[in-house]
């Protein structure tokens, strides 16, 4: 008999905003049933802590050293961490702890998230998994995207015509990345290209506010097509996926001097075409496009998504299907950790380019 667990996910992400706690019931495989979730915003000051780390991450040399301020932010991580999942309220079988990504290397083989999933178990009393995206750059992957395995759960709790016309699952988070999932064929998935992260820094940079409230200041602009071009020329589009990215991998250089709205208006269309294009090399194109993460609120990231998309695909927010737009990271790592208790495959050489299909994790138990 399947044996179902509940587990926890904790997913603090590129966005630095904070982080989703999510309660779910699984299998790990094809049952799956979220009960309860919680966010918790970390403080601008701590946030500015997590920007100090990424800088310092840069002189890292090996992803177990923690040079400059590493030690101290991991040590301020986990007990954020350790403070959320008592927000919670709930006792699991498990948690899934991701961690804040601190530096993300794909080509020199490692990725470095902060979080002492060990601390964590002690402080929680429960057994925890983390370090998920290790195992699969042993076996040449990108070590992510990760989500994929669960979107594809996800994806069969979909109705027959939807699942048969093929699903494309859109995270605009920081960082966008998709899962293309077409019946009966091993998930397709790959980072997209910049999310809201640019957009984020142009607004904080030209507005001093944090985010694009709704896509509303992109929306009052017009897009430069010559520069969302002149981005989607940049190497990394010009590779086929799987394929992965680094929070600074992009920079605001070519929107610099633009005025407020219209750079915003530019960066959220370069956004959607990003997307679209991570659909290029498809076979076929699924007909249903679903949305989750941060992006999903911007309106103007939705517009320029829906236009590109075309009349024969459907955009949808994933609320419209009973899925959690801001939860559905949190509660794929909590799927990932039961995953990786029972053994099973966090990855295939289709979602991060990985040999084999592999699992992975780290085990902390709960004392
Ligand atoms: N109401 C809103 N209107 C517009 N944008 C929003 C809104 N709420 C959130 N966002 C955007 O979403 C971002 C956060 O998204 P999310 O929490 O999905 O990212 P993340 O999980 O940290 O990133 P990643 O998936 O790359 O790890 C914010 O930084 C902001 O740009
Ligand atoms: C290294 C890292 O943390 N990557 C994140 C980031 O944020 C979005 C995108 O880039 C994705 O590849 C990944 O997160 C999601 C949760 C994943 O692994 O599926």
């Amino acid at each position: 008999m399947k044996q179902i667990m509940r587990a926890i996910g904790l997913m603090s992400g590129t966005s630095m905003d904070g982080i989703d706690v999510a309660l779910i019931e699984t299998d790990g495989i094809d049952y799956v049933k979220p009960l309860k979730s919680t966010a918790l915003d970390y403080n601008p000051d701590f946030k500015k802590q997590i920007e100090r780390a990424l800088v310092d991450a840069q002189s890292m040399t090996n992803r177990q050293g923690r040079p400059g301020c590493l030690a101290d932010v991991e040590r301020a991580i986990t007990a954020w961490h350790i403070y959320a999942v008592a927000q919670l309220g709930e006792i699991a079988d498990v948690v899934g702890f991701h961690g804040q990504t601190v530096l993300h290397r794909p080509g020199e083989g490692y990725s470095v998230q902060l979080g002492d999933g060990a601390a964590l178990a002690r402080e929680s009393g429960m057994d925890v998994v983390f370090d998920m995206r290790a195992n699969d750059m042993v076996h040449g992957g990108q070590g992510a995207p990760l989500v994929p395995v669960y979107h594809q759960a996800l994806a069969a709790q979909l109705d027959e015509d939807t699942q048969n016309g093929g699903v494309g699952f859109v995270n605009i988070g920081g960082i966008s990345n998709a899962t293309f999932v077409f019946k009966g064929e091993d998930p397709i998935a790959l980072d997209c290209g910049p999310g809201n992260a640019l957009l984020d820094q142009w607004v904080q940079s030209e507005a001093g506010i944090p985010y694009d409230d709704g896509g509303h200041i992109a929306g009052e602009g017009i897009a430069d097509n010559t520069i969302v071009e002149r981005y989607l020329q940049l190497p990394f589009f010009e590779r086929q996926g799987p394929k992965s990215l680094d929070r600074g991998d992009f920079t605001l250089d070519y929107v610099k001097g633009m005025e407020l709205s219209d750079g915003a208006a530019t960066l959220a269309k370069l956004t959607a075409n990003a997307i679209a294009k991570s659909a290029a090399d498809l076979t076929r194109m699924p007909k249903m496009l679903i949305i989750s993460g941060g992006g999903a609120r911007n309106a103007s990231i939705m517009r320029y998504l829906n236009e590109v998309a075309g009349d024969d695909v459907t955009v949808a927010a994933s609320e419209s299907y009973g899925f959690n737009a801001d939860m559905m990271e949190a509660e794929a790592w909590a799927y990932l950790a039961v995953r990786s208790l029972k053994g099973l495959p966090l990855t295939f050489p289709s979602t991060t380019g990985c040999d084999k299909p592999v699992t992975g994790g780290v085990f902390a138990k709960a004392i």
